[in-house]
């Protein structure tokens, strides 16, 4: 399909990720520019669109969908605002670049895949961008040569430099754990069928109450075992690695992402300290990648079931972290819509 024009994007949430979002089109995806922007908080909607050349600033995600020059909406709101803004963006027909999560919740997340599915034809990418990162790449293209033969063990390290007031157990699940849980998808090709949490003495780095760390260990379909060391008060730095071990051998990313200096007889070099600077990249692809499918009428990467799928085993985790043992994912059918 031909090339459409510049594309006019919507972008609803203009916290720290949709302002991140909101420069990075306006700054650096080609093709692209932000038509309108919205958020809950007037003075600070009003600031960000004054500062882009006819940008129009709305409180109201309908009201700006409904707006001319919007062709596409990216949704970085919180979370539980997603469906609304889905729902509002498939009554437009809109291309939708949607923030993990796709909705909190299974039974919110199948909403949506039917209300997608209504439309007739695919309109949302759910934001992993992970799947976006060079080194992830690197491991999923050399994975599928099948030189190392089958996946029988991933080791993962999530790890963060502290966490933002308000951060609770559950959300070392929802919000952080679930990037492991489409890496896995991913990597593996596989859905993941039970949960494991496993829970460490807090740190005392943790805020009181918070039950960090924690050991999440995944059971695939296809019989592989995945362990999570979810760390997001380690105060150090922010590190994310991934140890595939297969049959013929192992692949490890995660380790290289620093400057190494020597100097006055030492050597070392530095850690990132959050995800906007260890993913920057991942997120600059992610967002060029969506712009350039929806420019061509495609819509490309994951998708709207990867966002229902991930939510299942969230579910899972989070009854596993608070029942104890193990739980099992449960899922619907996949639509053909999805295959
Ligand atoms: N992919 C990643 O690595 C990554 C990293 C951080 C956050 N996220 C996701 O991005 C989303 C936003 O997270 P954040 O850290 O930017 O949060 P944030 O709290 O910094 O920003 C959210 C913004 O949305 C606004 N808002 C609240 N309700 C709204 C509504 N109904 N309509 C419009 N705006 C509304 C708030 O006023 C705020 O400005 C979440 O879904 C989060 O899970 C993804
Ligand atoms: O919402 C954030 C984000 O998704 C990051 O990528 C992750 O590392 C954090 O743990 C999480 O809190």
């Amino acid at each position: 399909m031909a090339q459409r024009g510049t594309l006019g994007v919507a972008v609803i949430g203009t916290g720290k990720m949709g302002a991140d979002h909101v420069r990075r089109l306006a700054e650096v995806t080609n093709g692209a520019r932000v038509a309108a922007v919205v958020d809950v908080d007037a003075e600070r909607v009003k600031r960000i669109a004054d500062g882009i050349e006819g940008c129009t600033a709305h409180t109201d995600a309908a009201a700006a969908m409904a707006s001319d020059g919007v062709d596409a909406v990216l949704i970085a709101s919180p979370g539980p605002a997603h469906e609304a803004a889905l729902l509002t963006a498939f009554e437009h027909d809109l291309p939708v670049l949607c923030e993990k999560p796709l909705t909190p919740g299974s039974a919110s997340a199948l909403r949506v895949l039917e209300a997608e599915q209504k439309v007739g034809h695919r309109l949302v990418q759910v934001g992993f961008m992970r799947r976006y990162d060079t080194e992830y790449a690197k491991l999923k293209a050399l994975l599928n040569t099948g030189q190392l033969g089958r996946p029988l063990m991933l080791h993962n390290r999530h790890r963060n430099v502290a966490t933002p007031p308000g951060f609770t157990s559950e959300m070392l699940i929802n919000d952080s754990v679930v990037h492991e849980m489409d890496i896995t998808r991913w990597l593996l090709g596989q859905e993941i069928t039970a949960v494991t949490v496993l829970k460490p003495t807090p740190s005392d780095n943790a805020p009181e109450g918070l039950q960090d760390p924690q050991f999440v260990v995944f059971e695939t379909a296809g019989g592989a075992i995945v362990d999570v060391e979810i760390n997001v008060n380690c105060g150090f730095g922010y590190q994310v690695q991934a140890e595939v071990v297969c049959e013929r051998g192992t692949a490890r990313i995660g380790d290289g992402h620093a400057l190494i200096t020597n100097q006055a007889g030492r050597w070392g070099g530095t850690i990132a300290q959050d995800f906007v600077e260890r993913f920057e990249d991942a997120y600059d692809r992610q967002v060029q990648a969506w712009v350039d499918a929806t420019r061509r009428g495609e819509v490309t990467g994951p998708s709207a079931w990867d966002g229902y799928a991930t939510a299942a085993v969230c579910e899972a985790g989070v009854r596993a972290q608070t029942e104890g043992g193990r739980i099992e994912v449960e899922l619907v059918e996949r639509p053909a819509f999805y295959s």
